[in-house]
């Protein structure tokens, strides 16, 4: 069966690639991209794309969704839309892969409900990089032995997030092993608000911004003498899709919402 895929936010950075992933895959027809321009025009009469990609460009995606009928919606749009969307898709049957970052805890709660009562499979997935999926199954399993830790994120400065969510996931993941504990001095004060950075749980989190990155993050655990690093870096956006294309697979098998690829690596 050829899973019929629609991608909001196609004109953007991970969107393009998206895009170019989706098309050159065996088994996935790209059949539309939602985006807030270009209505009726095709993505090949866009110079970023080539002149033969015929996929219409919707920007209601509840027409996008009666006249194209996808199996699958890749969310890569904004914290702003991104909860509509996914809202919107699983209302009428379309398993949403979304990897927009900037959730609230209450948006993933209903979002999780919705999904289950539905029974419409949808993954969230704060990072589609196995290596970044990797660093937070290491940061968790070290956090039980180190749990003095601070996570160092780093990403490009036309993020909109902060902390980024791959940081609030590895807090998430490493909270689930790590009682709850102040860290530094128990006097010490910020004499610029900010200095330590955001706290969760105790675990303090720098979101650091900056032209030339691309997606990186640290988790530095400290122990008596000794200090442990767990450091990922994404160089390119290439390196998300092949976590975009299992999640397009994976979504198509599950009916329930899944935040985070370490529940399904
Ligand atoms: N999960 C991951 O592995 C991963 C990796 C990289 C980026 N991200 C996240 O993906 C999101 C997109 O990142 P980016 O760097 O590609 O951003 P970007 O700004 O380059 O692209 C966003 C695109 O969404 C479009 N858009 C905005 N609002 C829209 C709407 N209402 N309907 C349709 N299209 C809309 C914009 O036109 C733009 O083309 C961010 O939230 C980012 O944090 C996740
Ligand atoms: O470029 C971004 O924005 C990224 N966002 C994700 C996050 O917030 O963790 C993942 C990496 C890239």
């Amino acid at each position: 069966m050829t899973i019929r895929v629609a991608i909001a936010g196609a004109r953007g950075r991970m969107g393009s690639e998206a895009v170019k992933a989706v098309s050159n895959k065996e088994g996935m027809e790209l059949v539309a991209a939602l985006d807030y321009k270009h209505v009726g025009d095709s993505l090949g009469e866009l110079a970023m794309f080539p002149p033969q990609l015929n996929v219409p460009i919707y920007t209601n995606l509840t027409q996008l969704i009666e006249d194209e009928k996808p199996d699958v919606l890749i969310d890569l749009t904004n914290p702003e839309s991104v909860y509509e969307h996914t809202k919107e898709a699983l209302l009428h049957n379309v398993r949403p892969v979304v990897g927009t970052t900037g959730f609230t805890d209450s948006q993933l709660e209903e979002l999780k409900n919705l999904s289950e009562n539905n029974k419409v499979g949808c993954i969230i997935a704060p990072n589609f990089a196995i290596g970044a999926i990797l660093m937070m199954k290491f940061a968790k399993e070290a956090a039980k032995y180190l749990p003095n830790v601070e996570i160092i994120e780093l990403h490009h400065d036309r993020k909109l997030d902060a902390p980024s969510g791959t940081g609030l996931k590895t807090a998430q993941l490493i909270a689930e092993v790590r009682n709850e504990q102040k860290q530094g001095h128990p006097n010490e004060k910020e004499t610029i608000a900010g200095a330590r950075g955001a706290d969760f749980e105790g675990m303090r989190i720098h979101s650091v911004r900056l032209p030339g990155l691309v997606a990186h993050q640290e988790v530095i655990f400290g122990g008596d003498g000794q200090m442990l690093t767990i450091r990922h870096d994404s160089y390119n956006r290439e390196s998300f899709m092949g976590g975009v294309l299992y999640c397009v697979e994976a979504v198509m098998t599950i009916e329930d919402l899944v935040y985070g690829l370490e529940n399904l690596i």
